[in-house]
Protein backbone atom coordinates (compact mmCIF):
# COMPACT_ATOMS: atom_id res chain seq x y z
CA UNK A 1 0.00 0.00 0.00
CA UNK A 2 1.26 3.72 -0.92
CA UNK A 3 1.60 5.82 1.97
CA UNK A 4 -0.25 9.07 1.91
CA UNK A 5 1.78 11.64 1.71
CA UNK A 6 0.61 14.37 4.33
CA UNK A 7 2.29 17.92 5.13
CA UNK A 8 2.02 19.00 9.03
CA UNK A 9 1.71 22.22 10.11
CA UNK A 10 2.42 23.03 13.70
CA UNK A 11 0.92 26.19 15.30
CA UNK A 12 1.93 28.68 18.40
CA UNK A 13 0.24 26.21 20.42
CA UNK A 14 3.04 23.37 19.68
CA UNK A 15 5.89 25.44 20.83
CA UNK A 16 4.75 28.40 23.33
CA UNK A 17 6.67 31.78 23.24
CA UNK A 18 10.01 31.12 25.40
CA UNK A 19 12.53 28.21 25.49
CA UNK A 20 11.29 26.30 28.96
CA UNK A 21 7.28 26.37 27.20
CA UNK A 22 8.93 24.98 23.89
CA UNK A 23 10.90 22.24 25.66
CA UNK A 24 7.02 21.57 27.06
CA UNK A 25 5.08 22.34 24.05
CA UNK A 26 7.18 20.02 21.84
CA UNK A 27 6.58 16.80 23.41
CA UNK A 28 2.57 16.99 22.58
CA UNK A 29 3.50 17.88 19.00
CA UNK A 30 6.13 14.28 18.87
CA UNK A 31 2.77 12.48 20.21
CA UNK A 32 0.86 14.19 17.41
CA UNK A 33 3.46 13.00 14.87
CA UNK A 34 4.20 9.89 16.90
CA UNK A 35 0.44 8.61 16.39
CA UNK A 36 0.34 10.09 12.64
CA UNK A 37 3.48 7.70 11.72
CA UNK A 38 1.89 4.69 13.29
CA UNK A 39 -1.12 5.77 10.99
CA UNK A 40 1.53 5.02 8.29
CA UNK A 41 1.40 8.74 7.15
CA UNK A 42 4.71 10.27 4.97
CA UNK A 43 4.84 13.27 7.30
CA UNK A 44 6.50 16.64 6.07
CA UNK A 45 6.68 19.04 9.13
CA UNK A 46 6.54 23.20 8.96
CA UNK A 47 5.94 24.92 11.87
CA UNK A 48 5.32 28.92 13.43
CA UNK A 49 7.70 31.52 14.64
CA UNK A 50 5.91 34.57 15.41
CA UNK A 51 6.48 34.73 18.64
CA UNK A 52 10.47 33.72 18.48
CA UNK A 53 11.37 35.56 15.19
CA UNK A 54 10.46 38.47 16.88
CA UNK A 55 12.35 37.48 20.51
CA UNK A 56 15.17 36.75 18.55
CA UNK A 57 15.33 39.71 16.48
CA UNK A 58 14.79 42.58 19.69
CA UNK A 59 16.95 40.49 21.66
CA UNK A 60 19.86 40.75 18.85
CA UNK A 61 19.48 44.46 18.05
CA UNK A 62 19.37 45.61 22.05
CA UNK A 63 22.39 44.04 22.71
CA UNK A 64 24.06 45.76 19.56
CA UNK A 65 22.96 48.85 21.33
CA UNK A 66 24.44 47.74 24.68
CA UNK A 67 27.66 46.46 23.42
CA UNK A 68 29.45 47.33 19.63
CA UNK A 69 31.24 44.50 19.38
CA UNK A 70 27.55 43.02 18.32
CA UNK A 71 25.88 43.72 15.28
CA UNK A 72 22.44 43.62 14.60
CA UNK A 73 20.84 40.52 13.05
CA UNK A 74 18.63 40.75 10.06
CA UNK A 75 15.54 39.35 10.01
CA UNK A 76 16.25 36.87 7.58
CA UNK A 77 18.95 35.80 10.04
CA UNK A 78 16.84 35.42 12.90
CA UNK A 79 14.21 33.10 10.56
CA UNK A 80 17.30 31.04 10.04
CA UNK A 81 17.97 30.80 13.82
CA UNK A 82 14.26 30.31 14.31
CA UNK A 83 14.60 27.04 12.26
CA UNK A 84 17.69 25.96 13.44
CA UNK A 85 16.44 26.08 17.74
CA UNK A 86 13.01 25.39 17.02
CA UNK A 87 13.80 22.20 14.56
CA UNK A 88 16.61 21.04 16.94
CA UNK A 89 13.92 20.76 20.14
CA UNK A 90 11.42 18.96 17.63
CA UNK A 91 13.15 16.44 16.13
CA UNK A 92 14.97 15.68 19.39
CA UNK A 93 10.85 15.25 20.91
CA UNK A 94 9.72 13.26 17.77
CA UNK A 95 12.77 10.48 18.18
CA UNK A 96 12.52 9.99 21.22
CA UNK A 97 8.85 9.78 21.49
CA UNK A 98 9.39 7.07 18.52
CA UNK A 99 11.98 5.56 20.46
CA UNK A 100 9.66 5.04 22.88
CA UNK A 101 6.99 3.53 20.81
CA UNK A 102 9.50 1.06 19.85
CA UNK A 103 10.10 3.00 15.90
CA UNK A 104 13.16 4.52 14.31
CA UNK A 105 13.10 6.93 12.06
CA UNK A 106 15.37 9.58 11.17
CA UNK A 107 14.21 12.85 11.75
CA UNK A 108 15.85 16.05 10.33
CA UNK A 109 15.79 20.06 10.05
CA UNK A 110 16.30 21.33 7.12
CA UNK A 111 17.15 24.91 6.50
CA UNK A 112 15.21 26.11 3.77
CA UNK A 113 15.15 29.24 2.04
CA UNK A 114 11.53 30.36 0.41
CA UNK A 115 12.14 33.00 -2.84
CA UNK A 116 9.82 36.10 -2.42
CA UNK A 117 9.14 38.85 -5.15
CA UNK A 118 11.22 42.51 -4.36
CA UNK A 119 8.23 43.63 -5.72
CA UNK A 120 5.86 42.22 -3.57
CA UNK A 121 3.11 44.44 -2.19
CA UNK A 122 3.25 43.17 1.29
CA UNK A 123 6.89 45.29 1.59
CA UNK A 124 4.66 47.84 1.55
CA UNK A 125 1.87 47.22 3.71
CA UNK A 126 3.29 45.12 6.85
CA UNK A 127 0.55 42.70 8.48
CA UNK A 128 2.75 40.07 10.16
CA UNK A 129 2.05 39.79 13.58
CA UNK A 130 5.49 38.76 15.22
CA UNK A 131 6.83 38.78 19.07
CA UNK A 132 5.37 39.22 22.21
CA UNK A 133 2.78 41.42 23.00
CA UNK A 134 3.35 44.89 24.85
CA UNK A 135 1.40 47.13 26.30
CA UNK A 136 0.29 50.59 25.05
CA UNK A 137 3.57 52.53 26.20
CA UNK A 138 5.58 50.19 25.04
CA UNK A 139 4.43 49.87 21.69
CA UNK A 140 4.93 53.91 21.55
CA UNK A 141 8.79 53.15 22.46
CA UNK A 142 8.78 50.42 19.82
CA UNK A 143 7.64 52.89 17.05
CA UNK A 144 10.43 55.29 17.99
CA UNK A 145 12.26 52.98 17.35
CA UNK A 146 11.13 52.78 13.54
CA UNK A 147 9.51 49.23 14.05
CA UNK A 148 5.90 48.90 12.86
CA UNK A 149 2.97 47.97 16.16
CA UNK A 150 -0.45 47.23 15.50
CA UNK A 151 -3.31 46.57 17.72
CA UNK A 152 -4.79 43.08 18.43
CA UNK A 153 -7.21 41.63 20.82
CA UNK A 154 -4.42 40.84 23.48
CA UNK A 155 -2.47 44.05 23.15
CA UNK A 156 -0.22 45.48 20.73
CA UNK A 157 2.55 43.80 18.64
CA UNK A 158 5.35 44.28 16.08
CA UNK A 159 4.19 43.88 12.52
CA UNK A 160 6.58 43.11 9.98
CA UNK A 161 6.13 42.59 5.37
CA UNK A 162 4.87 39.01 4.89
CA UNK A 163 5.13 38.64 0.78
CA UNK A 164 4.20 35.26 -0.98
CA UNK A 165 6.04 32.27 -1.35
CA UNK A 166 7.16 31.32 -4.44
CA UNK A 167 9.37 28.95 -4.79
CA UNK A 168 11.32 26.43 -2.62
CA UNK A 169 15.28 26.12 -3.25
CA UNK A 170 15.50 23.00 -1.13
CA UNK A 171 12.52 21.24 -2.53
CA UNK A 172 14.57 18.37 -3.70
CA UNK A 173 16.50 17.35 -0.41
CA UNK A 174 12.88 17.43 1.05
CA UNK A 175 11.83 15.50 -1.32
CA UNK A 176 14.40 12.75 -1.51
CA UNK A 177 14.89 12.37 2.42
CA UNK A 178 10.37 11.96 2.52
CA UNK A 179 11.25 9.49 -0.42
CA UNK A 180 13.43 7.84 1.70
CA UNK A 181 10.44 7.51 4.62
CA UNK A 182 12.62 9.57 6.74
CA UNK A 183 10.53 12.64 9.11
CA UNK A 184 11.42 16.02 7.32
CA UNK A 185 11.18 19.67 9.63
CA UNK A 186 11.17 22.17 6.54
CA UNK A 187 10.12 25.77 5.98
CA UNK A 188 10.06 26.70 9.46
CA UNK A 189 8.28 29.96 10.39
CA UNK A 190 7.42 30.01 6.49
CA UNK A 191 10.95 29.41 5.19
CA UNK A 192 13.66 31.80 5.42
CA UNK A 193 12.36 34.68 2.41
CA UNK A 194 15.46 35.66 0.09
CA UNK A 195 15.38 37.21 -3.22
CA UNK A 196 17.29 36.31 -6.00
CA UNK A 197 20.12 38.34 -7.29
CA UNK A 198 22.29 36.31 -10.04
CA UNK A 199 23.52 33.08 -8.00
CA UNK A 200 23.09 35.19 -4.86
CA UNK A 201 20.57 34.73 -2.59
CA UNK A 202 19.70 37.69 -0.28
CA UNK A 203 17.47 37.44 2.92
CA UNK A 204 14.50 39.67 2.72
CA UNK A 205 13.28 41.88 5.70
CA UNK A 206 10.44 39.42 6.17
CA UNK A 207 8.59 36.63 7.92
CA UNK A 208 6.78 34.62 5.35
CA UNK A 209 2.97 33.46 6.37
CA UNK A 210 3.85 29.64 7.65
CA UNK A 211 0.09 28.83 6.40
CA UNK A 212 1.00 30.11 3.37
CA UNK A 213 4.21 28.22 2.99
CA UNK A 214 2.92 24.72 4.00
CA UNK A 215 0.43 25.18 1.28
CA UNK A 216 3.23 25.84 -1.33
CA UNK A 217 5.45 22.85 -0.20
CA UNK A 218 2.42 20.57 -0.14
CA UNK A 219 1.66 21.49 -3.29
CA UNK A 220 5.36 20.99 -4.67
CA UNK A 221 5.41 17.85 -3.14
CA UNK A 222 1.91 16.61 -4.27
CA UNK A 223 1.14 15.43 -0.63
CA UNK A 224 -2.04 14.01 -0.61
CA UNK A 225 -3.65 15.94 2.51
CA UNK A 226 -2.25 19.13 4.75
CA UNK A 227 -3.08 19.39 8.59
CA UNK A 228 -2.80 22.54 10.39
CA UNK A 229 -2.56 21.90 13.92
CA UNK A 230 -3.70 24.76 16.02
CA UNK A 231 -5.53 25.84 19.22
CA UNK A 232 -9.27 25.22 18.30
CA UNK A 233 -10.51 21.89 17.40
CA UNK A 234 -12.79 23.47 14.70
CA UNK A 235 -13.13 26.22 12.58
CA UNK A 236 -15.92 28.46 13.82
CA UNK A 237 -18.55 31.08 12.21
CA UNK A 238 -19.23 34.60 14.31
CA UNK A 239 -16.13 32.95 16.33
CA UNK A 240 -16.11 34.49 19.95
CA UNK A 241 -20.05 36.10 19.88
CA UNK A 242 -22.91 34.13 21.21
CA UNK A 243 -24.07 32.91 17.77
CA UNK A 244 -20.83 31.13 17.07
CA UNK A 245 -21.18 27.59 15.16
CA UNK A 246 -18.78 24.71 14.36
CA UNK A 247 -17.91 23.33 11.23
CA UNK A 248 -17.19 19.73 9.98
CA UNK A 249 -16.64 19.48 6.33
CA UNK A 250 -17.09 22.30 4.45
CA UNK A 251 -16.52 22.84 0.54
CA UNK A 252 -13.74 25.13 -1.00
CA UNK A 253 -16.60 27.27 -2.57
CA UNK A 254 -18.36 27.70 1.14
CA UNK A 255 -14.91 28.51 2.29
CA UNK A 256 -14.85 31.06 0.14
CA UNK A 257 -18.27 32.50 0.84
CA UNK A 258 -17.11 32.46 4.43
CA UNK A 259 -14.04 34.47 4.11
CA UNK A 260 -15.79 36.42 2.24
CA UNK A 261 -18.19 37.22 5.12
CA UNK A 262 -15.76 37.91 6.98
CA UNK A 263 -15.88 35.60 9.79
CA UNK A 264 -11.94 34.68 10.12
CA UNK A 265 -9.01 37.15 11.14
CA UNK A 266 -6.52 38.52 9.31
CA UNK A 267 -3.88 37.45 11.62
CA UNK A 268 -4.70 33.96 12.84
CA UNK A 269 -7.51 31.81 10.93
CA UNK A 270 -7.59 33.75 7.35
CA UNK A 271 -4.34 32.05 5.90
CA UNK A 272 -5.21 28.44 7.14
CA UNK A 273 -8.31 28.71 5.55
CA UNK A 274 -6.47 30.42 2.37
CA UNK A 275 -3.69 28.60 2.49
CA UNK A 276 -6.33 25.17 2.37
CA UNK A 277 -8.35 26.73 -0.44
CA UNK A 278 -5.26 27.10 -2.64
CA UNK A 279 -3.75 23.99 -2.11
CA UNK A 280 -7.04 21.74 -2.15
CA UNK A 281 -8.25 23.28 -5.14
CA UNK A 282 -5.24 22.70 -7.31
CA UNK A 283 -5.55 19.02 -7.72
CA UNK A 284 -8.78 17.08 -7.10
CA UNK A 285 -8.58 15.14 -4.08
CA UNK A 286 -6.50 17.10 -2.12
CA UNK A 287 -8.25 17.52 1.48
CA UNK A 288 -7.20 20.16 4.21
CA UNK A 289 -7.94 19.78 8.03
CA UNK A 290 -7.71 22.22 10.24
CA UNK A 291 -7.98 20.93 14.48
CA UNK A 292 -5.91 21.27 17.87
CA UNK A 293 -2.70 20.03 18.22
CA UNK A 294 -3.96 17.24 20.50
CA UNK A 295 -6.76 16.09 18.23
CA UNK A 296 -4.71 15.00 14.80
CA UNK A 297 -5.20 11.31 14.64
CA UNK A 298 -8.97 11.85 15.49
CA UNK A 299 -8.99 14.53 13.09
CA UNK A 300 -7.27 12.66 10.18
CA UNK A 301 -10.04 9.89 11.25
CA UNK A 302 -12.55 12.08 9.93
CA UNK A 303 -13.67 11.78 13.81
CA UNK A 304 -12.91 15.36 14.60
CA UNK A 305 -11.81 19.16 13.35
CA UNK A 306 -12.49 20.87 9.80
CA UNK A 307 -12.22 19.48 7.07
CA UNK A 308 -12.00 20.96 3.40
CA UNK A 309 -12.91 19.61 0.48
CA UNK A 310 -13.13 20.57 -3.27
CA UNK A 311 -16.69 19.48 -3.43
N1 LIG B 1 -13.24 31.74 13.17
C1 LIG B 1 -12.38 31.15 14.00
N2 LIG B 1 -12.53 29.85 14.32
C2 LIG B 1 -11.68 29.25 15.15
N3 LIG B 1 -10.59 29.87 15.72
C3 LIG B 1 -10.39 31.16 15.44
C4 LIG B 1 -11.28 31.86 14.57
N4 LIG B 1 -10.84 33.13 14.47
C5 LIG B 1 -9.74 33.23 15.23
N5 LIG B 1 -9.44 32.05 15.82
C6 LIG B 1 -8.27 31.86 16.67
O1 LIG B 1 -7.18 31.66 15.77
C7 LIG B 1 -6.27 30.75 16.37
C8 LIG B 1 -5.38 30.17 15.27
O2 LIG B 1 -4.53 31.17 14.79
P1 LIG B 1 -3.01 31.25 15.23
O3 LIG B 1 -2.88 31.07 16.72
O4 LIG B 1 -2.45 32.47 14.63
O5 LIG B 1 -2.46 29.99 14.45
P2 LIG B 1 -1.31 28.94 14.75
O6 LIG B 1 -1.93 27.91 15.67
O7 LIG B 1 -1.01 28.38 13.41
O8 LIG B 1 -0.15 29.65 15.34
C9 LIG B 1 -7.17 29.77 17.08
O9 LIG B 1 -6.48 29.07 18.10
C10 LIG B 1 -8.26 30.69 17.62
O10 LIG B 1 -7.88 31.17 18.90
N1 LIG C 1 5.89 32.50 10.26
C1 LIG C 1 4.65 32.33 10.82
O1 LIG C 1 3.63 32.34 10.14
O2 LIG C 1 4.63 32.19 12.20
P1 LIG C 1 3.32 32.21 13.11
O3 LIG C 1 2.46 31.06 12.65
O4 LIG C 1 3.82 32.04 14.52
O5 LIG C 1 2.65 33.52 12.88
Amino acid sequence: MTKKRLVVALGREAFGAIIPEQKKAVKRAAKAIADLVEAKYQIIITHSNGPQVGMLHTAMTEFSRLDNAYTVAPMSVCGALSQGYIGYDLQNAIRSELLERGIYKPVSTIITQVRVDPFDEAFHHPTKVIGRYMTKDEAAIEEEKGNYVMKEEKGFRRVVATPKPIDIYEIDAIKALSDANQLVIACGGGGIPVLEQGTHLRGASAVIEKDTASAKLADMLDADEILFLTGVEKVCLNYHTPEETTLNTITVEEAKNYVREGHFPETSMLPKIEASIEFVSKKPGRKAVITHLDKAKDAMLEKTGTIIVNS
